[in-house]
Order: structure tokens, then sequence, then C-alpha cells
């Protein structure tokens, strides 16, 4: 390590020592300033002590064989009681203290995980699609509120035993600067191990970061009631049950390497300051020897000597856990400084109250960072308001790519997608996102009320059970939840106590209830009906017509039974539209939808509403 990367190093370490007690500051100012006072307190209080002791020693040796006088007797009983009495202090300062760390442990907790929250919501939707970003999420629970307390703890401690150290100097100096010196070299070698260590555990904790991810997975994989059902069907609970063990084996192995290691470094260094304090000691007694020194002198130095050795291995200690702390906070600082791309314009344009021309993709391109294929090139599209509009298409067309775009959790590299001809970058991310609705193929299930479950869809109405209610009879599952044991009330989901479960269908439908709710002017359906049956299809399209009316509607579906009622229809193969029209018109054109649907409709001819597009 060069000087200047040396410097740097410490720097960073400072400039996340200096955010970090902003952090702790803002997450609990009074209990800080408590917790500083008690160090300082406690820092002075072993000096003052041992001061006491010299003069407790001395009186002694002056009043021996004086008698019981009370002026004798008070000679020592004076510095005694006042030692006594620091002792007292001392055991209600630790108690306190434990006190003040717990309220600003707890603080600290609550505050860093409402930063991680607020920054996890912000960043852009894409950061979910890669690992790396996950690492980072990772990494920056890992440094959140354990690291912080630590950092500042060992901050704390560091500032103690240089308050302590300082008043033991002024009380040693006056024998000499060489004490002072052999009891900081003593220390040094520990130092140096104790921040070896911290460096080569903190680059082993990031190379493993997605490895514990791994390990979380496999753990979910075997334990979580979704993926119950398949680990016994396809009996692959050994198989992952060995890739867990054998993981865990590896890391087990490192760790404990680094744990070897980190113990001959600490005998080693342990070795070294033995011998060191070894000689300090003979010194001490030939002084001794030679009536250099006073009883209480002695006395002093000796308890002096010991403090002050334990108090510097404490400093370097606490050096070196500082440096360690700040490695690791420094991933939080990292996260919680992501810029979010998908933002705001300086002066956005206020979003159309009722659309009028539609939604156009205009020589859009497109491809995913980090990737070298465009997902989509020169691609033009247009849903006209108060339309429905199915876009169909093989696997990898890149029809879940148009819906990204269209919420904007991702911008087009070049072109621009318009609402009614002003392009999205120009509104508000929250005001256009306000616009739209997206039922899922997997609409997650909101462990929470019936009610709650269709009230997510606009919270701001939360309270209008009515609205509620009607949305409920609209998407056809009101009569389910008046079955259910606390109707509207009823906990849904297995998770909780008391909590009903609902079939895949009816999820689908609560969740088509949370769009009715929302009345968004852009609805956009990504297989919705997939895990309904034909006659339940059939019902919930009729339905969804009812709430598309007067809405603009993309519809992403394989199946031939929902994309056949849409207005118009594109084919979408390769991240072009090949194919536009009607049902009719297309089955006309005789093209690749044609195929497709004479194909399904021979394979599959006793169950045509079954049929998909392929
Ligand atoms: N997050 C991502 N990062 C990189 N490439 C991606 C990402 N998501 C999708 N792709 C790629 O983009 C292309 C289009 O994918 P997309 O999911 O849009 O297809 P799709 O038409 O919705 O497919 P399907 O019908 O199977 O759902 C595919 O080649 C896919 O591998």
């Amino acid at each position: 390590m060069t000087l200047i990367s040396k410097l740097r190093s410490v720097n960073t370490t400072l400039s996340h020592l200096i955010k970090t007690f902003h952090l702790v500051w803002a997450a609990s100012g009074y209990w800080t300033l408590a917790w500083m006072v008690m160090l300082l307190l406690q820092g002075l209080l072993p000096a003052m002590s041992i001061t006491l002791t010299r003069e407790a020693v001395d009186n002694l040796v002056a009043v021996s064989g004086a008698g019981l006088s009370s002026e004798s007797i008070q000679k020592i009983v004076t510095p005694v009681g006042l030692m006594a009495g620091i002792v007292v202090v001392m055991e209600l300062l630790n108690a306190a203290g434990e006190w003040v760390r717990t309220a600003q442990s707890e603080l600290i907790h609550d505050y860093m995980t409402a930063l991680i929250h607020k920054q996890s919501v912000a960043v852009d939707y894409g950061y979910y699609e890669y690992s790396e970003y996950n690492d980072k999420l990772d990494r920056a629970r890992d440094g959140a509120s354990g690291r912080s307390l630590a950092l500042l703890e060992s901050t704390g401690s560091l500032l103690q035993n240089s308050v302590t150290l300082v008043a033991m100097a002024a009380v040693l100096i006056p024998y000499g600067l060489g004490l002072p010196m052999i009891l900081l070299i003593s220390a040094f070698p520990a130092f140096s191990v104790l921040l070896y260590i911290s460096k080569i555990q903190y680059r082993w904790s990031q190379r493993t970061t997605s490895d514990r991810r791994w390990l979380m997975y496999y753990d979910y994989l075997l334990t979580n009631n979704t993926t119950a059902a398949e680990v016994r069907l396809f009996d692959y609970a050994d198989y992952f049950q060995s890739s867990y063990q054998n993981l865990r084996k590896r890391l087990r192995r490192e760790q404990f390497n680094l744990l070897r290691l980190q113990t001959l470094g600490r005998i080693v260094a342990a070795i070294i300051a033995l011998t060191i304090t070894g000689g300090a000691l003979a010194w001490m007694g030939r002084q001794v020897l030679l009536g250099i020194l006073t009883l209480g002198d002695l006395a002093l130095f000796f308890q002096a000597f010991n403090q002050a050795q334990s108090i510097v291995k404490d400093l370097l200690s606490n050096l070196g856990k500082i440096y360690r702390n700040s490695l690791f906070i420094g991933n939080l600082f990292e996260f919680l400084q992501i810029q979010p791309k998908i933002i705001d314009p300086p002066s956005p344009v206020p979003v159309p109250t009722k659309l009028k021309q539609g939604i156009r993709f205009r020589q859009v391109s497109f491809r995913y960072p980090g990737t070298k294929e465009p997902v989509l090139e020169n691609f033009n599209l247009t849903l006209p308001a108060g339309k429905i509009v199915a876009v169909v298409g093989d696997n990898g067309a890149g029809k879940s790519t148009l819906i990204k775009l269209l919420c904007r959790f991702y911008d087009p590299d070049s072109g621009s997608i318009e609402l009614d001809g002003i392009d999205l970058r120009h509104f508000s991310v929250k005001a256009f996102r306000r616009l739209v609705t997206v039922l899922f193929q997997s609409p997650i299930p909101y462990y929470t009320t019936a009610g709650e479950n269709i009230a997510l869809g606009d919270i701001s109405a939360a309270s209008n059970y009515s609205e509620i209610q009607a949305a409920a009879k609209a998407s056809g599952i009101h009569d389910k939840i008046k079955r259910l044991p606390l109707g509207y009330n009823a906990m849904l989901g297995k998770l909780f106590p008391e909590g009903s479960d609902l079939s895949g269908g009816q999820w689908q439908r609560l969740a088509l209830a949370r769009a009715f709710f929302r009345r968004a002017q852009i609805i956009i359906l990504d297989e919705p009906t997939s895990a309904m049956d034909p006659w339940a299809e059939h019902d919930w399209l009729e339905r969804f017509r009812t709430l598309a009316s007067g809405r603009t509607a993309v519809v992403i579906t394989h199946r031939f039974t929902l994309a056949m009622r849409a207005d118009i229809i594109h084919v979408m193969r390769a991240g072009q539209i090949v194919e536009s029209g009607s049902h009719d018109q297309l089955l006309a054109l005789d093209g690749l939808y044609a195929q497709s649907w004479k194909s399904q409709m021979q394979a599959d001819s006793s169950n045509p509403v079954e049929s998909r597009i392929v």
C-alpha cells in the first residue's frame, strides 16, 4: 500500500465516521449527548482514582506507627472514601450506560431501517433486475444499524480511552517520557494484526455476498409454503439440501481459516507485548531497589502502568474496529447514494385528465443495461384512446419489455413514448403512474384484510367502504368475500393466524377489484386470466369490458380467447410488430396469427377456449 492510498483510506474512514455521526445524531440526538457526557466522566475517573491511591499509600506510610489518632485516621479515610465514591460513580455510570446504549441502538435501528426502506423504493425498478443491486442491498443491510452503533461505540470508547490516557500521561510524565513510549510500542503489534485481519475479513465478506444469498434461496426453497408442493413432487429436497450444505461447508472452512489466522496473529502480538512489558517491569523493580521511588510512587506507577497498558490496547483495538466497521458502513452509504434515473423533469407538464389520442411508441429502441442485443429497435406502436389493444407473440418477443417501458420502469435509449403527443419523460413520474393500473399474471397476494386488498389500489380513498364494495361486486369477488368469517375484515393468506386463503383465480379477481377501485385511465393486463377456468374467464372478460369502457387498455396474452375480444390485435415477433388488425382481419390475412390459430384449433379442437398463441 502506497502512502497516498493509505492516506486515502484514512480519509475515507474519517468521512464515514463523520457521516455516521450525523446519522446517529439525527436518529438519537439527546441520547447521543448523554452518551458523550458519560464517556467524558468515565474517561477521567480512572486517573483520579490512581492519584488518590498514591495519596492513600503515602499518607499510610507517613502515619504508620503514629497510633490511632483521629488526625491519622482521617488522613487515610479521606482518600480511601473518595476512591470508594469513584467506584460507586463508575458503577452508576456503567448501569446508566447500558440504558443509554439500548435506547440508542433501538432508535438507530429504526432510523436506518427507515432510510433503507425509503431508498429501496426510491431506486429505479430496473435495479431489482440486477444481482449487483441485490448485492448492494444485502451489504447495506449488513452495514446498517448494527455496524453504525458498533462504529459509534468504538469511537466513543476511543475517545474515552484517549481522555483516560491523557489524564494518565499527565500523572506518568513526571517519571519520564520513556514509559508512555514503551506502552505505545507494546500495543502496536496487536494493532497491526487487527488491521490486517479486518481487511481480510471485509474482503471475504464482500466476496461471499452472493453466496449468502444462495444460502437464503436454498433455505427458501426447502422451507417455504409456495415451494412445498414441488419439493415433494419432484423430490428435489436432497439436491438442494446438499447444495446448501456444500456451500455452507466451503464458507465454514474459509471462516475457520480466517479464525486460525486471527488467533495466530493475536498470540504472536501478545508474546511481543508481554516481552516489552516484562522489560518495563524489570526497570521498575530496579528503581525500587535503588530507593529512587517512594511506596506511593510505586503503587501509582504499578496501577498506572497496568491500566495504561490495557487502555492503549483497547484504544488501538478500537481504532481497528473503527476501520473495519467504517469499511462495512461504506456499503450503506454507497447504497444510499444510488441515484434513480427515472426522475421528474424540472417543470413537469400536467397529465391529461382524459386521454384523447392515446399512447404512441415512436421509433423506440431499447436494450437492457449491460446487454448487447437490443430488445426493441425503431419500434412503433399506437394504442388508441378508449380501445382495447391486444399484443400477442412468442416467448421473448418483447411484450413484457413493452409494459416496463409503458410503466416508465425504464426509459427508451432512443425514440419516445408519448401520451396524447407528450413524451412520458415530461410528466412527473408519480402523476403519470397514477394514470396506470397493471393487472399482473400473478398478482401479489397481500396478507391483509380483503377490504384493504382492494383499497391498496388507491390508498388515499381507503375509507371509502361503499366504493370498495362496488369494486368487489364489479369484479365478481364480492360474494366470496361476504362468505368469509369476517367479510371485508377477514384476513387473507395463510401467513398469519385466522387467515383465509383464496384460489389463484380468486386472487386474480381481487386484483381486478383493485383495478376497478383505482379508476386509472390506462389499464395494462399481463396474462390476467391465466389462473381461471374457461367459465370464470368468460365472466371475468365481461367484467373487464365494463372496467375498460372509455379507458385505454393493453392486453398481453398468449390466449386466443382473450386476444380475439380486443379491438385491435398486434402480433409481435423479435421486437417488431409483424401483423395488426381485428381477429377476423388477421384470420383473413392468413399470416402468423392465422397459422397459430389454425394449428391450435386443430391440436385442441375439443377445447378451443384453451387455445394459446405460440
Ligand atoms: N432484465 C432483463 N435484462 C436483460 N434482458 C432481459 C431482461 N428482461 C428480459 N430480457 C430479454 O429481453 C427479451 C424480451 O423479453 P420479454 O420478457 O419482454 O419477452 P416476452 O415477449 O414478454 O416473453 P414471454 O412471452 O416469454 O413472457 C428476451 O430476450 C429476454 O431475454
